[in-house]
């Protein structure tokens, strides 16, 4: 079930096509809110929980609904053991990947973005959807230098497919009034990346109700 209560932290998570600087911009921006004085909490989906370290071992050889509702799990599960706990504590969360990975990665196994979103129904909305974007091309050359991580990478122009599928997932979901945040990192460092994400977070931490210094 979806926290009823709005909890004192805030939640921030951080999407965009594989490789393109997702886990490099959170933990920039993560470290950037701690010099800050906040009381930051990063984590990522797949979750090291459970759920989440069987969806990263099986990915390579389950696919469909069934890869999706393992993802699907994972999230619950990250949600009630994890995120809600920090920020029920004031923390701001930071997670690499949520629905938006769900959303189009799914895709790639033929997956319907309308059983995604059942199946995701219940999740908490975050307080800000932070999607990176970038040109293919750069975001190509990104996830070629630093490897990749499975299956769903291998796929020729996987990059080219990812920014397409997110560009309109994030569409999608902006027009649905989700809080996106879309930043185009092609021609800026991790470092700028997280400075524009803490910039556009000062609003909604000055307004956190509980200290988180
Ligand atoms: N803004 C950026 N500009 C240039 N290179 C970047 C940028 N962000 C990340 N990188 C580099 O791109 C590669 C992939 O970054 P990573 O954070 O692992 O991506 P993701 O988590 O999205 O898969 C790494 O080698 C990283 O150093
Ligand atoms: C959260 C989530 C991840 N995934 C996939 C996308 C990635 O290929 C994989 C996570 O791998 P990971 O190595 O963490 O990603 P990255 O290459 O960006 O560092 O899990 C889904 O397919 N659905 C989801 O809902």
């Amino acid at each position: 079930m979806p926290s009823s209560d709005p909890l004192p932290g805030l939640f921030v998570t951080i999407d965009g096509p594989s490789g393109i600087g997702k886990s490099t911009t959170a933990r920039t921006l993560h470290a950037l809110l701690t010099q800050d004085g906040h009381n930051s909490h990063l984590t990522c989906e797949p979750s090291g929980g459970p759920i989440g370290t069987l969806a990263r071992e099986l990915t390579e050889q389950v696919t469909g609904p069934a890869l999706a509702c393992l993802y699907a799990a994972d999230r619950y599960h990250h949600l009630e053991n994890e995120i809600r706990p920090a920020m029920a504590t004031g923390k701001i969360v930071i997670t690499d990947r949520y629905l938006l990975s769900g959303l189009v990665m799914q895709q790639f196994d033929g997956v319907d973005p309308a059983f995604i979103r059942g199946i995701n129904a219940d999740i908490d909305r975050p307080d800000v959807a932070v999607v990176l974007d970038a040109d293919p091309h750069v975001i190509t050359g990104r996830l070629a230098a630093r490897g990749k991580h499975n299956r769903f990478q291998r796929i020729t122009a996987s990059s080219f497919l990812e920014a397409h599928l997110y560009r309109k997932a994030t569409e999608e979901l902006t027009a649905a009034g989700y809080p996106v945040l879309r930043l185009d990192c092609t021609q800026i460092s991790p470092e700028q990346a997280a400075d524009h994400i803490r910039d556009a977070l000062a609003g909604p931490i000055a307004t956190l109700s509980v200290g988180t210094s």
